[in-house]
């Protein structure tokens, strides 16, 4: 069993470092760290980067969770144990990564995952945030896998990770320490669902919403409400189809409160959003009647 202390960084594989580097920082608000010919770097918090986008195929590159220092070694046999192929992070990754070290392998779903310990920090300098988003930080991950019950199974026989509730099978909000999730998988093929950011109010979702229809961002999904962590959620599309969440409110699951997985009713309106309970029932349309 491997235990997770924290979430690390995501990579992105890009096309077009310049517009990703642009939205990130414009739209999305992040400090640019360090920008290169093929790599840029985007701080929310006191890690020295959470995201990082990588010239090359538009793709998620890989995942990163940190472990206490000293049980990379143990965690490689773990895995290797278990018949997972592992690779060992070479310095110039490790360099890369700004971190001490890492070993990766992949999931259920085929995504790179990386175990780091030693990541570079920032504790004391304020984050430069390139706008006032309100972004407090980085918060989770969704990934994608072809069958979210075998990714379960996988993130949860071998890591610290509980299950904190289940959308019909089609997605699995996991935890490691008292934050409802910080890692989601969906239903989907394999790959990054999205990125989530905490914002500090719901004043910020709302502020965000406004600021991201002004400049024609397509809005995926909100604002609204999560049945499942309570988060209001706001979700929008970058460039290369990276999906972006904001989210304020998060629940906390305290580790002696005997919580148990709740099964979300895929088939009900407020499924994923609870300020859509007003539609169940609610007939045809007033504005299609027949008069
Ligand atoms: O699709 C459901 C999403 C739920 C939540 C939540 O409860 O906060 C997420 O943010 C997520 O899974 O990413
Ligand atoms: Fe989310």
């Amino acid at each position: 069993m491997i235990t997770l202390t924290d979430l690390a960084y995501v990579r992105i594989g890009t096309q077009d470092l310049d517009t990703q580097a642009e939205f990130a920082q414009r739209i999305v608000g992040l400090e640019l760290v360090e920008k290169t010919a093929d790599t840029a770097y985007f701080r929310a918090d006191n890690r020295r980067h959470c995201v990082q986008f990588v010239t090359g195929e538009p793709r998620s590159l890989s995942s990163a969770f940190t472990v206490a220092d000293g049980d990379l070694p143990a965690a490689a046999d773990y895995l290797t144990g278990q018949g997972i192929e592992v690779h060992q992070g070479t310095a110039d990754e490790c360099a890369e990564r700004h971190v001490k070290e890492f070993i990766s392998f992949r999931d259920t779903g085929n995504n790179v995952v990386e175990l780091v310990s030693g990541q570079t920090h920032y504790e004391s300098r304020p984050v430069r945030f390139a706008r006032p988003a309100g972004i407090t930080e980085f918060g989770h991950l969704g990934l994608e896998a072809p069958d979210v019950v075998e990714a379960q199974k996988f993130w949860c026989g071998h890591f610290n990770i509980q299950v904190s509730d289940w959308i019909g099978t089609k997605a699995c909000l996991m935890r490691f320490d008292p934050v409802h999730h910080k890692l989601a998988v969906f239903d989907d093929n394999t790959g990054l669902g999205h990125v989530n950011f905490q914002v500090e109010s719901i004043d910020d979702i709302m502020r965000n919403y406004h600021f991201l229809q002004y400049h024609g961002v397509e809005i995926v999904m909100g604002p609204g409400r999560h049945p499942q962590s309570t988060a209001v959620f706001l979700y929008f599309h970058g460039p290369e189809d990276v999906t972006w969440e904001y989210s304020f409110g998060v629940r906390r699951i305290p580790e002696d409160s005997g919580w148990v997985p709740r099964h979300f009713d895929v088939s009900q309106p407020d499924f994923i959003d609870m300020w859509k309970g007003g539609l169940a029932g609610a007939g045809p349309k007033w504005s299609e009647r027949t008069l």
